[in-house]
């Protein structure tokens, strides 16, 4: 050290995490074998795109080649990773070892902090790149030299709560991270412990990796082979190697086209979704290559949003190699690779459905909703995306979803629309009013039982050139016989005469003008006494429900639309409101009421059960006298 050493203070959050990575996360050593790695790998790429953008003169260093090397030491029990890539200036040393990269660094801690109580695995795939060199580090020094020829520092730290950083003299470009190992962590200072951390995580890195003067691995862009060539067990190793994974992947498409442009594409899909088990929104897992160079890692323009749970790799050499990570964004070359490989890969869906539809769907539990968020997200891709949307319906069996164009396959001949309808779950969809019709006239009706669902058969719109329309829908008509059940049921109950009935409706809507838009008599209902439906031809009352509820959250009162609502004329408790009307209209007002609130109930729309709750116990009073 010289007399410019100056102390430092990790950042809060990068204290919490050390002291995750150092206390709890001990179990996954290896880990850091690889973090380290794919840093130098990292910075190695970033100063290959400087050399392409940069004279040899602007280059510090130019000559060196581009490789990592790691040297041990059992005797002083360390381990040593040299990269001649980008380097780092004092500066870049303060802003990059002192604080964490990621934005959002508090949910990601929370969410760290979770994966390494339930299964520290999982970790892996979080990167907790250089802290993890705690991991195995009593002391970690890095000495780095910028590419821009600045003078070169040392970084010191042992984890705890402080770094110092000091000038240190005569180093070439790029970085080297020295890590004096803990007891207990002297094997990382053998030959045989380290290549075999190295083969199992590392193999794919594009650089040679040097240890002890031998090249371990092979640099090769395994997605720029031909697939016969390759072996299972090669893209098996090389999807934990992108995704950072443990296990095997779900599935696989390895493509590439020469017109209208030049792609290489190696797509997985992992086995695990880590969104719907609770760790957060993901982050892309594709990288960008150009020739064989990585442009840009974990892109978030190469793919859309919504196929974020890709891992891979893609590769244009139609894009320019020089093109910076902001051009990126709104390049029309980059919009097109976008474009081929989605559709692409949503074909390849379609085909392994085709293929083995018990296999897809275990694809469609798992990532469904990301095409679900696809189909919300993004018109371009509708057509493709509503051929792969998979739902229970009346004839499905229960937990079997069905493709959409299963369900043209049984539609009636003259029917005209698909219908729909959503429920919390199969149970109360079937038990109540809106299927009635649909049971009696043998139509299928689809099940949406996910709060989206509505959402995106609204925006699908159609299929096969058939409307998607929601059975709460005030205006629906299942063909010309839409009469309950008479002569031919020898159950049915006389319906109201038809003045009774008008007198009973101008009756209800005077009493509920507050709740409904309308009332009308049903020509839909079977048994049920009453249903609600919707005015609206847009929303269904699932939807509504769900912006009613985002409105509650932030603390607004939340509004619902005036509904219609529908009685059956033929239901004896109507049947006998009419009568009560006259006898005893205190109590008749009661009832309507009541018969409303349920009816909401059953729409999934009540909002204030407190006040029903009084109202019941007023009828229940009355009847027990
Ligand atoms: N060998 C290195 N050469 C140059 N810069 C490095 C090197 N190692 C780390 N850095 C810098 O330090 C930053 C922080 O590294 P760290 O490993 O903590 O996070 P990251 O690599 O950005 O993210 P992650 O590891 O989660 O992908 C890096 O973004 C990089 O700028």
């Amino acid at each position: 050290m010289t007399a410019a050493t100056t102390t430092h203070e990790f950042q809060a959050e990068t204290k919490k995490l050390l002291d995750i990575v150092i206390n709890s996360l001990y179990t996954e050593r290896d880990v850091f074998i690889r973090e380290l790695i794919s840093n130098a790998a990292d910075a190695l790429e970033k100063y290959r795109h400087e050399s392409l953008t940069h004279s040899e003169e602007e280059l510090f260093d130019a000559h060196v080649p581009l490789e990592i090397t790691i040297d041990l030491d059992e005797k002083k029990n360390q381990l040593t990773i040299t990269d001649t890539g980008i380097g780092m200036t004092k500066d870049d040393l303060l802003a990059n070892l002192g604080t964490i990269a990621h934005s959002g660094s508090n949910t990601f801690l929370t969410q760290l902090a979770e994966a390494a109580r339930q299964d520290v695995s999982l970790i892996g795939q979080f990167g907790v790149g250089f802290y993890s060199a705690f991991m195995a580090g009593a002391t970690v020094r890095v000495r780095s030299r910028s590419w821009d020829g600045s003078e070169g520092h040392e970084w010191v730290s042992d984890g705890t709560g402080t770094y110092t950083v000091s000038e240190c003299q005569g180093l070439h470009r790029g970085t080297k991270v020295i890590v004096e190992l803990k007891e207990g962590c002297e094997d990382y200072a053998k030959k045989w412990k380290v290549e075999s951390v190295i083969k199992q995580y590392s193999s794919f890195v594009p650089f040679p990796i040097k240890l002890e003067g031998e090249t371990l691995n092979t640099v090769q862009a395994l997605w720029a082979r031909s697939r016969s060539e390759i072996t299972d067990e090669e893209y098996v190793e090389f999807y934990k190697f992108v995704a950072n994974a443990v296990d095997e992947p779900m599935l696989r498409l390895h493509f590439s086209t020469d017109a209208p442009l030049a792609i290489n594409a190696l797509l997985f899909v992992p086995k695990e979704n880590l969104e719907i088990m609770g760790f957060g929104k993901m982050s892309p897992g594709v990288n960008l290559y150009c020739q064989r160079i990585l442009i840009d890692q974990h892109s978030e323009n190469i793919l859309p949003e919504w196929l974020r749970f890709l891992k891979g790799v893609i590769d244009s050499e139609d894009l320019p190699l020089n093109i910076s990570r902001q051009a990126l964004q709104d390049n029309a070359l980059v919009a097109k690779i976008r474009r081929v490989i989605s559709k692409r890969f949503l074909k390849f869906l379609e085909d392994e459905a085709k293929k083995d539809e018990a296999a897809y769907l275990e694809f469609w539990k798992t990532f469904g909703i990301y095409l679900k968020e696809g189909v919300t997200s993004d018109f371009e891709y509708r057509t493709e995306l509503g051929k792969l949307m998979r739902f229970e319906t009346s004839k499905s069996e229960a937990g079997t979803p069905v493709s959409l164009s299963d369900y043209l396959l049984r539609m009636h001949p003259d029917q005209k629309e698909i219908y729909y309808i959503n429920g919390p779950n199969r149970e109360a969809i079937e038990a109540g009013p809106y299927i009635e019709m649909f049971r009696k006239k043998d139509v299928e009706l689809i099940y949406t039982m996910e709060p989206i669902d509505d959402f995106v058969l609204s925006y699908l719109g159609e299929f096969d050139g058939k409307k998607l329309v929601s059975a709460d829908k005030a205006d629906l008509s299942l063909g010309d016989d839409d009469t309950p059940p008479s002569e031919s049921d020898e159950k049915a109950e006389t319906p109201l005469d038809d003045k009774a009935a008008g007198d009973l409706v101008s009756w209800l809507k005077e009493t509920l003008k507050e709740q409904v838009a309308e009332v009308s008599i049903s020509k839909r209902l079977v048994d049920a006494p009453a249903l609600i439906v919707n005015p609206d031809g847009f929303m269904t009352s699932s939807m509504e429900r769900i912006m009613a509820a985002g409105k509650f959250e932030k603390g607004l009162k939340p509004e619902i639309g005036k509904k219609n609502l529908e009685i059956n004329p033929t239901n004896p408790l109507i049947r006998r409101l009419a009568e009560l009307v006259k006898e005893d209209e205190v109590f008749a007002v009661e009832i309507a009421r009541q018969i409303h609130d349920n009816a909401m109930i059953q729409a999934g729309l009540m909002i204030d059960p407190l006040e029903m709750v009084a109202r019941n116990y007023r009828i229940l009073g009355k009847l027990a006298g």
